[in-house]
């Protein structure tokens, strides 16, 4: 059976290797290399900012924490849902509710799709954003190999007047505030390029997760939106939920990188399988726990 085959399709029925059934988990050998996911996400932007990063306690801070302390420890405050956990309910509620989004019927990970939730001309002017500034893709964990993630990449320049409506936008859908919101990520592969399955959660036993522990917390939804179709091959395959995605331009994905409790979520493994004709674009943003802005100071 090749890689996707059998999964759940939610788009096209007579695209080559379109979807046929749900099926649930399907083998794979690259789901054996779990990376995570990584990228060269907001790294100029944290560069640029490191002087100016704002203290980890500021005295306020400091205060309003030793209050909440003191009032949970007289029984005076509920405590606080944790992010992660908060956003799954409140985030998937948002998403149910609205008409144009449609839920996937898997179990197991909360995932959502909203077609056309770009036009051709926003689709096109993102695309020669990609094309104009993309480099070799990059990934977070240095253990993974040259192959694992062969495409093109740029960061999507957050206050341009053709992003900046995009990103409220992808925030509004999700409920999210878009200062949550690393910086988009632009992508671009060519034939025989492709994403190994990885998760987009950052795996907290790894070394970086206490800078980004620090940048934002973890990372809780993704929302991804194919700016072109491809004439063969580039899905989206999550082989664990037996999810597989075909390119459909403007079509947005979300899915939650937690379980409803606000753990990461290892069915969320996914994969850009490789573009066989044509080139694909995509555009993908990843919001965090708590504020990347902040501490981007953009
Ligand atoms: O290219 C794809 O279909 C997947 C991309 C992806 O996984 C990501 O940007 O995190
Ligand atoms: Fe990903």
């Amino acid at each position: 059976m090749r890689p996707g085959q059998g999964a759940q399709s939610l788009f096209g029925k007579s695209r080559k290797g379109d979807f046929l059934s749900g099926t649930g988990p399907l083998p794979h050998p690259a789901t054996q290399r779990q990376y995570p996911m990584g990228g060269r996400v907001g790294e100029r932007a944290g560069a640029a900012c490191a002087a100016r990063r704002i203290p980890n306690n500021p005295p306020g801070l400091v205060f309003r924490d030793r209050a909440r302390n003191l009032a949970g420890m007289f029984g005076l405050l509920k405590p606080r849902v944790p992010a992660r956990k908060r956003f799954s309910a409140t985030v998937s509620a948002r998403l149910e509710a609205n008409a144009e989004v449609t839920k996937a019927t898997v179990d197991g990970i909360q995932f959502y799709y909203h077609p056309n939730f770009l036009d051709r001309t926003q689709c096109d002017a993102m695309i020669r954003m990609i094309d104009a500034d993309r480099r070799p893709s990059t990934l977070l964990s240095e253990q993974a190999d040259d192959g694992f993630r062969t495409s093109e990449s740029c960061d999507m320049s957050r206050w341009s007047p053709d992003v900046r409506p995009i990103d409220e936008a992808i925030a509004d859908l999700l409920g999210i505030t878009h200062e949550n919101g690393e910086t988009m990520q632009g992508q671009r592969y060519a034939p025989g390029q492709h994403f190994r399955a990885h998760h987009d959660y950052f795996h907290e036993s790894e070394y970086y997760w206490q800078r980004m522990k620090n940048e934002g917390g973890q990372r809780t939804w993704t929302a991804m939106i194919y700016l072109n179709d491809v004439a063969e091959g580039g899905a989206t395959w999550f082989p664990t939920a037996g999810i597989r995605v075909a390119p459909k331009r403007g079509l947005l994905l979300a899915w939650n990188n937690m379980k409803p409790d606000g753990t990461p979520n290892e069915m969320t493994l996914h994969e850009g399988m490789p573009v066989e004709k044509g080139v694909k674009y995509i555009i993908t943003k990843w919001f965090r726990e708590a504020s990347w802005l902040a501490q981007a100071g953009m």
